[in-house]
């Protein structure tokens, strides 16, 4: 029996480097590449323009390198890019190739990320046999301010990132350092969760680029919470402890646009007022029906409008072992449990990264399905806005 159900193999971690046009995503893989941490990692790369034939869209060009030639990888090859990541678990397979440990891919930079990372958290065989890791996305600091400005998909790769590298800040002078700052105090703004770091700092190894804590080579849950890094949120607030967890009642949501997120410290510009990034934080297990409901309810929704969320949640009847959830506009990766907590903390902590969509209305949503009892409150309009809530607050 045993010999028909092989132990699935643990998947393998895999990366998503995005980045404008120019903004030294290949200058930054090569420099990658020489780092030992980096062995048996197989890059992929897609380079526009070129139009390959069918099934020769696969060019070995060295034993750790595949090269994909055949238009831009956002949109006219996205099946190809499933059958090159089934090539290559089937010749690692078959022993044809090294053991690979990690798979990088190299989008074009005109590409809107979200294809991608769907194609690889939706397939039922690559979600299984890969883990997607992390998304870096490299932002030029010369040119990253008007890039944000004038192109919504460079906002987007921005938004969906677990890591941010600025690159070119080496061409910067004197009065141009400021930049490197607002163009900084942005990027944190828009994406709070994520490092950000300067391509040209000591610290950004492939190794804190790429390992993103939540898959670690050997197919172990990594670091999660270093993964998800809810606690920014918390700072951000400056509430304190325990700002939301009690009831929901969310005494202070009238205020988040005046003093969350730091989004009128600067001048903000129309995409990033669009773009709001916080973390939803309970500590109060859910059932999994009503997280399953609450999720498709917010997918089916508003799926366009997730650009990115990550989560831990606690889930009432398994409260000890907490449920990772990972998912980019609809498409959210199969949930994985975990063994145990990473760390004392046990409430449910999921970020969100959305555009055109209201916290308070992710937040009413949640009230609605974690049994928190919210009628007569300022919220209780809210719950009837919500198809869900029958009869909800009468
Ligand atoms: N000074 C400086 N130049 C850089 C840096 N990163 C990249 N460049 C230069 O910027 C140009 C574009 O870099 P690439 O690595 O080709 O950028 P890319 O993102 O791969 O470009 P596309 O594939 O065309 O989207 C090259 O001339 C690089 O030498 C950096 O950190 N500092």
């Amino acid at each position: 029996m045993t010999a028909d159900q092989p132990s699935r193999p643990a998947p393998i971690p895999l990366n998503v480097v995005t980045g404008f046009l120019g903004a030294g995503k290949t200058t930054l893989l090569n420099r990658l590449l020489r780092d030992p941490w980096m062995t048996d990692t197989i890059v992929i790369i897609n380079e526009f323009g070129e139009i390959g034939l069918d099934h020769l869209f696969v060019e070995k060009v060295d034993e750790d390198l595949v090269l994909m030639t055949a238009g831009c990888l956002c949109c006219s090859i996205r099946g190809d890019l499933v059958a090159t990541l089934e090539d290559l678990l089937r010749r690692r397979d078959n022993g044809r190739i090294r053991p690979f440990r990690r798979v990088v891919i190299e989008t074009t930079g005109l590409a809107d990320p979200a294809p991608i990372l769907h194609t690889i958290l939706r397939h039922p065989y690559l979600s299984m046999r890969y883990a997607l890791d992390g998304v870096v996305t490299l932002v030029d600091a010369v040119n990253g301010e008007a890039t944000l400005d004038a192109h919504e998909e460079a906002m987007k790769q921005a938004a969906v990132a677990d890591c941010l590298v600025l690159t070119k800040a080496d061409l910067l002078r004197g009065d141009d350092l400021r930049r490197l700052e607002r163009l900084t105090a942005r990027l944190g703004a828009l994406n709070p969760a994520a490092d950000v770091v300067r391509a040209d700092d000591a610290t950004a190894t492939a190794e804190r680029l790429l390992d993103r804590g939540l898959y670690s080579p050997d197919g172990k849950i990594g670091d999660v919470a270093r993964w998800l890094r809810a606690e920014v949120f918390e700072d951000a607030h400056h509430h304190g402890h325990g700002h939301d967890q009690h009831g929901h009642h969310d005494h202070n949501h009238h205020h988040h646009d005046d003093h969350g997120h730091g989004h009128h410290q600067h001048d903000v510009n129309r995409h990033d007022a669009r773009i709001r990034a916080f973390c939803l934080t309970s500590d109060r297990p859910i059932p999994a029906p009503s997280f399953d409901l609450f999720l498709d309810l917010l997918r089916s929704a508003h799926g366009p409008n997730l650009l990115r969320v990550k989560g831990l949640v606690a889930v009432k009847e398994e409260p000890e072992h907490p449920v990772v959830i990972h998912g980019v506009q609809h498409i959210f990766h199969p949930p994985v449990v975990l063994d145990a907590w990473p760390d004392g903390d046990r409430r449910t902590r999921i970020v969100f990264i959305l555009r055109d969509l209201d916290e308070s209305f992710v937040r009413r949503l949640w009230g609605a399905f974690d049994g928190t009892p919210a009628v007569d409150t300022p919220d209780a309009q809210a719950l009837t806005d919500n198809p869900l809530a029958i009869g909800g607050s009468r």
